[in-house]
Formats: C-alpha cells, sequence, structure tokens
C-alpha cells in the first residue's frame, strides 16, 4: 500500500506518524514542525530573551546536537546566539570519540565551541582518578554522584569563560524524572534540578523539555544530523509529557510567598558547593592518581562501544512504491 500523503504539505508522502497525534507527516515537515513546538517551548516559557547570549551544553550525544541544531535554526527569530561549551569528563575510551563529534558540528554550524576539563577545573581529577579513588565504596553510585555534580559544575565555569548569559541542554521527556522527583521531595514548592535554576547559578533551561525522546531521533534522522550514538530505544509515553506540563502549570502557579525550603531542597539549591564537598572528600583521600588500576569507569567490564544510531521504525511509514 503506498504511503498517504504529508497531512501538511499535500505533496510529499507522509514518511512518519508522529507518535503523540498519528499526524502523517513527510520529514520535512515533520522538522518544521518540530522546531516550531521548540520555538513556542522557548517563547511562552520566556525561556531565552532576546540578546542571550547562550552556552549549550554540547556532550555530542544525540538530545544536545538536536537542541544546537534547532537553536541555530530558531537563533535569528529568537536574536540569541551561541556558544557551544563541551565539558571533558577524562573518561578513557569514552569522551574522545563523542568530543570529535561536537568538533565535527562546530565547523559544519560554524558555532564558536570551548571544552572545558574536569582535569583542569578540579586539581587534577578526571572522573577516570575518581572511579580509581572511589573503588570499593559502592562505586558505580559514586561516579555517577560525582559525574553529575562536577559536570553542573563544570558547564557552569565553562558558560561564565565564555561569557553566556543563559546555559541550554537536552533533556528531552527525562524531564519528567525531575518532574517527579521534585514533586516527591516538596509538597510545598518547585524547585531542583528540572525546570529551574540554582542559587548563584546563571539561568538554565531544557529548551526540548516537551520533545519526546522518539521524536528527538526522528529530527536528528530527518536532518540527517551526525552525533555520538549510545543507546536510543527508550520510549516516550504521553504521561510522561503530561507530567511536565502540568509541572510547568505547578511553577507558573507558584505565586504565593515560598515557605522554607526543607532541608534536602536546600542541599540541591548548592550543588556549587557541592562539587567542592566532593572535591574535599576526594582530596582527604589522596591526590588524583594515587591509586592505580584501569582508566574506564565501567567496573563489570570496558567502556562500552557505542551503538549504530536508528530512528524508532515503529513510527517511520516503509518507502515501498
Ligand atoms: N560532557 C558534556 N559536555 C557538555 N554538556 C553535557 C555533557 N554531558 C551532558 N551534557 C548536557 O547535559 C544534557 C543531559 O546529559 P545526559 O548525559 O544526562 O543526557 P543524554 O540524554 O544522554 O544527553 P545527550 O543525548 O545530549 O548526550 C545533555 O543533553 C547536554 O546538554
Amino acid at each position: 500500500m503506498p504511503a498517504p500523503q504529508c497531512a501538511s504539505c499535500h505533496k510529499a508522502r507522509a514518511a512518519l506518524h508522529r507518535p503523540r497525534s498519528g499526524q502523517a507527516l513527510c520529514g520535512a515537515c515533520f522538522c518544521t514542525a518540530f522546531e516550531a513546538e521548540v520555538l513556542h517551548t522557548v517563547i511562552a516559557g520566556r525561556l531565552l530573551p532576546p540578546g542571550a547570549v547562550v552556552a549549550v551544553g554540547a556532550s555530542g550525544g544525540k538530545d544536545s546536537t538536536v537542541l544546537a541544531h534547532v537553536l541555530r535554526e530558531l537563533a535569528p527569530r529568537l536574536g540569541i546566539s551561541l556558544h557551544l561549551v563541551a565539558v571533558d569528563e577524562g573518561i578513557g575510551g569514552y569522551r574522545d570519540a563523542a568530543l570529535a563529534a561536537v568538533r565535527r558540528q562546530a565547523a559544519r554550524w560554524e558555532l564558536p565551541l570551548t571544552v572545558v576539563a574536569y582535569a583542569d577545573l578540579f586539581g587534577g581529577w578526571t572522573m577516570d582518578a575518581v572511579a580509581r579513588s572511589t573503588a570499593g565504596s559502592g562505586r558505580s553510585r559514586a561516579c555517577c554522584t560525582f559525574c553529575g555534580v562536577l559536570r553542573r559544575r563544570a558547564l557552569e565555569e565553562g558558560a561564565r569563560l565564555v561569557g553566556a548569559t543563559h546555559v541550554v541542554t537536552g533533556e528531552p521527556d527525562d524531564m519528567a524524572e525531575a518532574v517527579l522527583m521534585n514533586f516527591l521531595r516538596a509538597a510545598g514548592g518547585w524547585r531542583g534540578r528540572g525546570l529551574g535554576s540554582q542559587a548563584g547559578a546563571l539561568p538554565r533551561c531544557h529548551p526540548l523539555q516537551l520533545a519526546s525522546q522518539k521524536e528527538v531521533v526522528l529530527y536528528a534522522h530527518f536532518r540527517r544530523l551526525d552525533y555520538f550514538s549510545e543507546c536510543v530505544s527508550r520510549g516516550a509515553a504521553s504521561a510522561v509529557l503530561d507530567l511536565v506540563h502540568s509541572a510547568g502549570r505547578l511553577a507558573l502557579a507558584r505565586q504565593r510567598p515560598r515557605r522554607p525550603a526543607p532541608a534536602p531542597l536546600r542541599a540541591l539549591a548548592s550543588a556549587l558547593c557541592q562539587a567542592c564537598a566532593l572535591l574535599g572528600g576526594l582530596n582527604a583521600a589522596g591526590p588524583p592518581g594515587h591509586r592505580q588500576g584501569p582508566p574506564g569507569l565501567d567496573e563489570e567490564g570496558p567502556p562500552r562501544e557505542p551503538q549504530p544510531s536508528r530512528p524508532p521504525t515503529s513510527i517511520l511509514i516503509p518507502t515501498t512504491s
């Protein structure tokens, strides 16, 4: 059976059914719609004012690749300028390939790129050194904690270095996780790693917050974006997006005076100090490199190989005649 006509341009054959609406669109109309939706997210949420100098957290992965590409398309309309900031965590066998992808993107899209390294920012500590230092102490979990906190700090440093006024990161419907965490942590207020920014830090936002993982992959596919690919098999659920919408409404409704945050929230709001606290703990146990061991974070085996990237075939329309 031939593919249906695109429901938007009525000229080309449809190439996909949009996961949420079921609308059949050709690749070009889908990309245009996707960009328009991100534009709406930015404008409606007042995420990036005209004149903003925006540091894009560029990991080389699909989310930040799509984010950078979409914002580059929208930049003239939004009146913003972009600067890619990549963090080199010092993870042997993993980050190098991702950074190479970021360099190719910067060159192709003619965007300025700054790379900041943990080793330079944190007194010689790389994630490989952290992994060795924390070995035997619930290592995998400790590594994620260190990496998340230090990366946030490094991105902030990089953004300030390039004179950015705002920071943006990928995170499409992963936002739901943050939303849920915030609901659970604070029945009385909305704050934290999700849609807000931390005290003293540059404003940080997630323009892809309402996009689904599947559509991010489809956008990358139709725009033929070159990115460093890991597992892309996570699906999108409408409930997840509804949750993010609810959080946005909750944030807008939060006009009443705020109650003092409970203790866990105060801890969340001090991630910059958290980085120093974690580094202090590491240094107390010995300088970077004091413990020898194999590089790489995965104690169960060697660092993961990148997986080939594929769009979710369940929503692509087969191109048969
Ligand atoms: N090394 C890095 N350098 C700069 N920004 C980063 C780096 N790692 C992550 N980020 C930013 O944080 C966001 C969330 O990263 P995380 O690894 O949690 O999610 P992800 O879904 O794998 O993102 P991506 O597909 O962009 O790699 C990324 O989209 C990116 O904007």
